[in-house]
């Protein structure tokens, strides 16, 4: 009975809801009843809960298909940063079994039972089958009751560490196993059925076709069908194929009616294990008709043997528009593929020719983490499971065009960005969503979190967003807009901060930022702060000095804003008595442990930064600030156990904060928390993380949800805000990773425990781990990026292992 968050509060209450809520839903009625567009976010339509998701399909930016644990095709994510969840009923496997020419079996495997093609065989008893997933890879297993025979499909997408070219492919293969336990020869074969589209009206739009098609290079051969789906936005081809062997037959058909009974199929790959295989091309659909195709795969198994079958699915769709349709995109595949739309037949050969190298490579880069046997296998889970969100948040990844020039990025000033033009070039442009609910791309407050996740194992992707921002810094956009919590009018982007995120897909991200209008974030306290520890963070791990040079003037401007902040000249910025930072409902005001212990670390790499480039002036205008602002922050918040949350002395000041170490978190992940650069004095930070320990973590429910963001020093949770109850699951990873960090590794572990086991066990959040809960009923945005912060839990646990034993390396 687990729901989203009661947003809008409950209606009987209108006459008194706070004025922000009013202005939202007049600022939701124009932009969806008068304008008939999609809101970033949706606070009247949240996505209802389905504990029905799997492993995803599909490499980074190029669209992502989700399948459910039972097998179903059953999330869509091809229009870049648009969902939509709907399962595709004709979108199965079924296996057939022949023995002395016989067809002795022949069942979807699905649990399903659905009132279209009722010609099949549904209803496979879900007691027989066994999922697994440990992303990017899947396992299920089917004991066909009764026949003696075990089929096992591994589901895999390439997403490889390090890896720029094959990462990028939108594909995904199913290599079915199958065991022999009878006494007999068995042919065995494998039909792959997919409807032409995703399960939108657009199915039945019409002018959307079928036709076989075969790929052979370097003496491979795959066969399959093309499935065209003609819309005139964003028109994709879907391929479904098998690989071609000595010993394993490829056949097909073309076209079938999905909403039928199906009947012509189920009795065509009855009569011999084999499809039909008509030549041509299907006619195009009719308005209102929808179209499915089919591929099969099949071989004989000789008695107690054992033989493969190779599957997969491809899907094409290089150029691609944003909601605005201003500007043609290229996906980055097509600089290895084409972009001319006839590159399915292509990227199918390459994924059944190659799945046993990335087979080989996930699995040496997950056998590091999974083979130390002293880590826990709910960790191991959740290491590899949430990075489910780096390919199916939304992601897209495209090329630079190739006429773009470094003014059209930065503006006629320009920022000084030498190297923005090659980064871009080589690596593209990355982007993925807040939330799949909250659609705003790389929200810059909450990715500052998942960023562990990017830097670790595609550092040049995480280069390139950086170069993205500060594109974005040094650029303005002065059209005004009314802000929905304050009420109050201001420009979209002021030059020299940063911005919330880089845009909506339903508008044209990249070019209009700020798609978050809740507050003004150029008042925000966090972002610039964000912006500096992350490109030390990265030039720390990534040894990138052409990076950090050019980052350094960015910095500077970034910081000089922030300076404003300090507006009593201690060293120490002050929030403003609003929600101005990450925590958007929380109000701070004054000097707080969040944004001041974010600014005191900010401080100290802007010290170190100075001394790498040799900028002495600087280092020394820094150093005093820190000196000054370190005091400053004892004085004002230490209260002897831990950090208070604010200065302010309202009532809930001394709540304790679990996020108040994430700055210490920071400087530790950076080596920068100790000798000469140590900020926050290492007796207060283990105190403070000890005491949220014993109060967020062991005092909130029983110890088993991870630590509730604010809790009262009497043990009781902070209701001051609709935040301060809720558990943040990024927050939760990233204080794990501090107490690794510091040394208090079993606190770390059973802190995070709670979270992971609450999200993919309790609440059966499988693959769309949640931004929040809280301890009862309810939970927000579904499917949300700052969970990957799980990797800075794997980066302070390699910092505490020996050199080159990283696995950060496939
Ligand atoms: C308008 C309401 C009343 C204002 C007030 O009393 O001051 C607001 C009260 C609660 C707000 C909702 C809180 C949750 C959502 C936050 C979301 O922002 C994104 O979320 C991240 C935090 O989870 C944040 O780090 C990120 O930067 C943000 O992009 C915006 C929608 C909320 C549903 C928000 C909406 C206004 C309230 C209802």
């Amino acid at each position: 009975h687990w729901a989203p968050v009661p947003l809008p509060p409950t209606w009987h209450l209108a006459p008194t809801w706070h004025p922000g809520c009013v202005l939202y839903f007049r600022w939701w009625y124009k932009k969806t009843r008068i304008e008939k567009k999609s809101a970033f976010i949706d606070l009247l339509c949240a996505v209802p809960l389905q504990q029905i998701y799997g492993c995803p399909l599909g490499g980074i930016g190029g669209g992502t298909i989700t399948r459910g644990w039972r097998g179903e095709f059953c999330r869509w994510q091809l229009n870049p940063g648009i969902y939509h969840y709907e399962t595709v009923i004709a979108d199965q496997f079924t296996v057939c079994l022949r023995c002395k020419g016989q067809t002795v079996y022949q069942q979807v495997l699905s649990v399903e039972r659905p009132s279209t093609l009722q010609g099949w065989n549904w209803g496979y008893c879900g007691h027989y089958a066994f999922y697994h997933a440990l992303y990017p890879r899947a396992w299920m297993v089917y004991e066909l009751p009764g026949q003696n025979v075990v089929l096992t499909c591994r589901q895999v997408s390439p997403v490889i560490p390090h890896d720029y070219k094959d990462s990028s492919l939108p594909v995904g293969v199913f290599i079915w196993e199958v065991e022999n336990e009878r006494d007999e020869d068995v042919d065995v074969s494998i039909m792959f059925s997919l409807q032409n589209g995703t399960g939108t009206k657009e199915d039945r739009s019409g002018g959307h076709w079928n036709e076989p098609f075969a790929f052979e290079k370097e003496g491979e051969r795959v066969a399959g069908v093309l499935l065209h789906h003609c819309t005139r936005v964003n028109p994709f081809t879907l391929a479904i194929s098998a690989r071609e062997k000595a010993g394993t037959g490829v056949t097909h058909l073309t076209a079938f009616n999905p909403m039928g009974s199906g009947r012509e199929v189920w009795q065509d790959l009855l009569r011999d294990g084999r499809l039909d295989s008509p030549a041509g091309k299907s006619s195009l659909t009719e308005k209102g008709e929808v179209t499915a195709a089919a591929v099969c795969a099949s071989c004989r198994v000789p008695a107690r043997g054992h033989r493969t079958l190779e599957l997969a699915l491809a899907w094409d769709m290089p150029r691609v528009h944003f909601g605005s349709k201003e500007k043609l995109h290229l996906r980055r595949y097509t600089r290895f593929f084409g972009s001319g739309g006839d590159a399915a037949p292509a990227l199918s050969h390459h994924a059944l020719t190659h799945y046993e190298e990335w087979e080989r490579k996930i699995e040496a880069w997950q056998n590091f983490p999974v083979a130390r046997s002293q880590l826990p296998s709910w960790y191991k889970s959740a290491l590899f499971n949430e990075l489910y969100f780096m390919t199916d948040g939304g992601t897209i990844w495209v090329e630079l065009p190739p006429d773009c020039r470094a003014e059209d990025l930065q503006g006629p000033e320009g920022a000084g960005l030498s190297h923005l033009l090659p980064v871009l070039r080589e690596y593209g442009r990355f982007a993925y969503l807040e939330g799949q609910e909250y659609r705003m791309y790389n929200t810059y407050d909450v990715h500052f979190y998942a960023s562990f996740a990017l830097v670790m194992l595609w550092p040049k992707l995480q280069i390139s967003l950086q170069y993205d921002i500060a594109v974005t810094v040094v650029n303005e956009d002065v059209q005004p807009r009314q802000y929905l919590m304050c009420g109050q009018t201001a420009q979209v982007k002021l030059k020299n901060v940063v911005p919330h995120d880089i845009g909506d897909p339903g508008d044209e991200p990249w070019q209009r930022v700020n798609a978050y209008l809740m507050h003004d974030t150029a008042d925000w306290k966090d972002l610039n702060l964000k912006f500096v520890l992350q490109v030390y963070r990265d030039y720390y791990l990534t040894h990138d000095s052409l990076y950090l040079r050019d980052m350094w003037p960015v910095c500077q401007a970034v910081m000089e804003s922030e300076l404003k902040f300090d507006t009593d000249n201690d060293g120490l910025i002050e929030n403003g008595g609003f929600a101005d930072q990450t925590y958007d409902a929380w109000v701070v005001n004054g000097a707080s442990a969040y944004c001041g212990g974010l600014w005191l670390a900010a401080v100290c790499m802007m010290c170190k930064m100075a001394k790498v480039l040799g900028d002495a002036e600087i280092q020394q205008k820094y150093t005093d600030i820190l000196s000054k602002g370190k005091e400053a922050f004892e004085r004002m918040l230490w209260n002897g156990k831990y950090y208070n949350y604010d200065s302010s002395g309202s009532e809930t000041s001394s709540s304790i904060m679990s996020d108040q170490c994430a700055g210490q978190w920071f400087l530790g992940a950076c080596g920068l928390d100790q000798g000469e650069f140590e900020v926050f004095r290492k007796g207060h930070v283990v105190s403070a993380l000890k005491t949220i320990f014993e109060k967020n973590v062991m005092s909130f429910a029983g110890g088993t949800m991870g630590a509730v963001n604010g809790m009262r020093p009497d043990g009781v949770p902070d209701t001051s805000s609709v935040q301060s109850n809720e558990v943040w699951i990024g927050v939760v990873y990233a204080l794990a990773a501090t107490m690794i960090q510091e040394g208090l590794v079993e606190e770390g572990f059973r802190t995070a425990e709670g979270c992971y086991r609450t999200v993919w066990e309790r609440l059966g959040m499988a693959f769309q781990t949640p931004e929040a809960y809280r301890e009862k009923k309810v939970y927000r945005s579904l499917a949300y990026m700052r969970p990957l912060s799980i990797w800075s839990m794997q980066l302070a646990l390699e910092l505490a292992l020996p050199q080159g034993t990283s696995p950060r390396r496939a």
